[in-house]
C-alpha cells in the first residue's frame, strides 16, 4: 500500500531521494529479521523522510554474509535495480556493520543506509524542542562513533589517495580519525551536560504539577496509531496529525476535563516502532520518563493495521523496558471506522473508538473516569464564616475553582474523598461518593 509509484520524471522534479529497499530474511537474525511487513514499514519510513521507495529486494539466506551481508550475487542484483530505477540510495531493513556499509556503498555506487540510520535521520528532521534536538544529536553522535573508521577509509579512497601514505602507516586519515574521535567524545559529553540541565528544569515543573494532584494520563502506542488525532479530538489541542511515521517527537501536554469531577493532564508521546535504534531508546528514555509518573496509560492501537497484535506487543515490551508496566493501562482500539482485522480478546476496560469520527470517545471518557476518579467530586461547600480557617486546607488538599462570600463562604472545589469526608456537613445535598474502583 505504501509502494505507490511515481514516475522518475516526477521524482526528479520533486528532488526526492529514491531508494531501493533491501531486506535479509535469515533465522539467525532474530528481531533484526526482515520480511514483507517490515519492508512495507521501511517504505513508509522512507516516505516520512521525504524519499520514495522505487524497488524492493527480499533475500533469504542461512546467515548473513560477513563481507557483503546479502552475498555478492544479490548485491549485483541490487546494483542493476539501482541503475534501472535511477535510485539514489539503497536502504537496508537490517542493521549493517560499518564495514558492510562501506563494501555495499562501493559495490552499488550509491549511498547505503541501514534502518537505524534512516530512523535517526527522521528523528533529526522532525525534532523541534530543545530537548528533542539535543537527544537526537546525542544519538547521532553515538551512532557515528563506531562508524568513523569505515567512513574515513571510504573518504580517503574517494579522494583518490590509496590509503598508504608516503610517510608510512600513520597517514593523514588516521590522525584525522583520532582528532575526530576526541572531538566527538567531547561533543557527546557536552550534549549530555546540556540535557541534564534541560531535564532538571522539567523535573521541577513535574513536581509542581504533582503538587496540584491532578492525575497524569499518557497516550502511548505504535507510530501512526492515531495518538495525536485522539489528543486533538478530546482536547482540541491542534497538534498536527499526519499519515507518516514519527510525526510527533515532542511531548505535548494538555488539560482535559474528563467528567464533572475529574480533570487530568494528558500528554501525547513519541510513537514506538520495532527495531528502534538502541541509541534512540536510550536518548528518548528521558522523554518517555514521563510515563513513569503517569497515573494511567492509554495504549492506542490501530486495529485497521493487519499487524496490530504484533505492534501492540512491541509497545508493551517497551513499556516494560521503561519500567512503566505497573501503571494501569486502558487499551484503546482505534480506527474502528475502518475495519477490525482479526480477533481481539475481551479485556475489561478496553474501548473501541474512532479518533477521526468521534465514535466511542464518550465511552473512553467513562473508562478514564472509572480508572482515576476514586470518589473525587466537584462540589459546592457552604462554609460558615466561623469555619473560614478550613479554606486554607481546602486550597492545600483540593482544587478550589471559585470562592463567593455570601451568607456563607461558598467554595466550588474538586475534592478527593478524604476532604469530602471532613466537609460533608457543609455540602448541600450530600451523598456518599462512589466506591473505589480499584
Ligand atoms: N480512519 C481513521 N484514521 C485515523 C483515525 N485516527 C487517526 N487516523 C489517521 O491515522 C494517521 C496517523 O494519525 P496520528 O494521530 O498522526 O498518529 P500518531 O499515533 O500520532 O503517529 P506518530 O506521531 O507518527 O507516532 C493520520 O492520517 C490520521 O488521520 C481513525 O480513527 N480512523
Ligand atoms: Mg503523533
Amino acid at each position: 500500500m505504501y509502494m505507490e509509484r511515481r514516475t522518475l520524471e516526477e521524482n526528479r522534479e520533486n528532488k526526492r531521494d529514491y531508494a531501493v529497499l533491501v531486506g535479509l530474511r535469515s533465522p539467525v537474525l532474530r528481531e533484526d529479521n526482515a520480511d514483507e511487513e517490515s519492508l512495507a514499514e521501511l517504505a513508509a519510513l522512507v516516505e516520512t523522510a521525504g524519499g520514495q521507495a522505487v524497488g524492493t529486494i527480499l533475500q533469504s539466506r542461512e546467515k548473513p554474509d560477513p563481507h557483503s551481508f546479502i552475498g555478492e550475487g544479490k548485491v549485483e542484483e541490487v546494483r542493476r535495480m539501482v541503475q534501472e530505477e535511477e535510485a539514489t540510495m539503497v536502504i537496508f531493513d537490517n542493521d549493517l556493520s560499518p564495514s558492510q556499509i562501506r563494501v555495499l556503498t562501493e559495490m552499488t555506487g550509491v549511498q547505503v543506509l541501514d534502518r537505524s540510520g534512516l530512523i535517526l535521520d527522521i528523528f533529526a528532521q522532525r525534532a523541534k524542542t530543545k530537548e528533542g534536538c539535543l537527544q537526537v544529536e546525542l544519538a547521532q553522535y553515538q551512532y557515528l562513533l563506531p562508524r568513523l573508521v569505515g567512513m574515513w577509509t571510504h573518504l580517503e579512497r574517494q579522494a583518490g589517495t590509496s590509503g598508504k601514505g608516503p610517510i608510512g602507516s600513520k597517514g593523514p586519515g588516521e590522525t584525522q580519525l583520532e582528532t575526530d574521535r576526541r572531538h566527538i567524545h567531547r561533543k557527546i559529553d557536552k550534549l549530555k551536560a546540556e540535557l541534564e540541565e534541560v531535564r532538571r528544569v522539567r523535573s521541577t515543573q513535574r513536581q509542581r504539577r504533582q503538587k496540584n494532584e491532578i492525575p497524569v494520563v499518557a497516550i502511548v502506542g505504535y507510530t501512526n496509531a492515531g495518538k495525536s488525532t485522539l489528543l486533538n479530538a478530546i482536547t482540541g489541542a491542534g497538534i498536527p496529525a499526519n499519515n507518516r511515521l514519527f510525526d510527533t517527537l515532542d511531548t505535548t501536554t494538555r488539560l482535559l476535563t474528563v467528567s464533572d469531577t475529574l480533570d487530568v493532564v494528558i500528554s501525547d508521546t513519541v510513537g514506538f516502532i520495532r527495531k528502534l535504534p538502541h541509541q534512540l531508546v536510550e536518548a528518548f528514555k528521558a522523554t518517555l520518563e514521563e510515563l513513569e509518573y503517569a497515573d494511567l496509560l492509554l495504549h492506542v492501537i490501530d486495529v485497521s493495521n493487519p499487524q496490530w497484535q504484533q505492534q501492540a506487543s512491541i509497545v508493551e515490551d517497551l513499556i516494560h523496558e521503561l519500567k512503566a508496566d505497573q501503571i494501569p493501562c486502558i487499551r484503546v482500539y482505534n480506527k474502528c471506522d475502518v475495519a477490525f482485522s482479526g480477533e481481539r480478546s475481551h479485556e475489561e476496560d478496553a474501548v473501541s473508538i474512532s479518533a477521526k469520527t468521534g465514535e466511542g470517545i464518550p465511552a473512553l471518557m467513562e473508562a478514564i473516569d472509572r480508572r482515576l476518579d476514586k470518589g473525587t467530586r466537584r462540589v459546592v461547600i457552604h462554609l460558615p464564616y466561623d469555619k473560614a480557617g478550613m479554606l486554607d486546607s481546602l486550597y492545600r488538599e483540593a482544587k478550589v475553582e471559585d470562592v463567593a462570600y455570601q451568607e456563607s463562604i461558598d467554595v466550588t472545589a474538586v475534592c478527593p474523598p478524604k476532604v469530602l469526608g471532613q466537609l460533608k456537613d457543609y455540602i448541600e445535598g450530600w451523598t456518599e461518593p462512589k466506591e473505589d474502583w480499584e
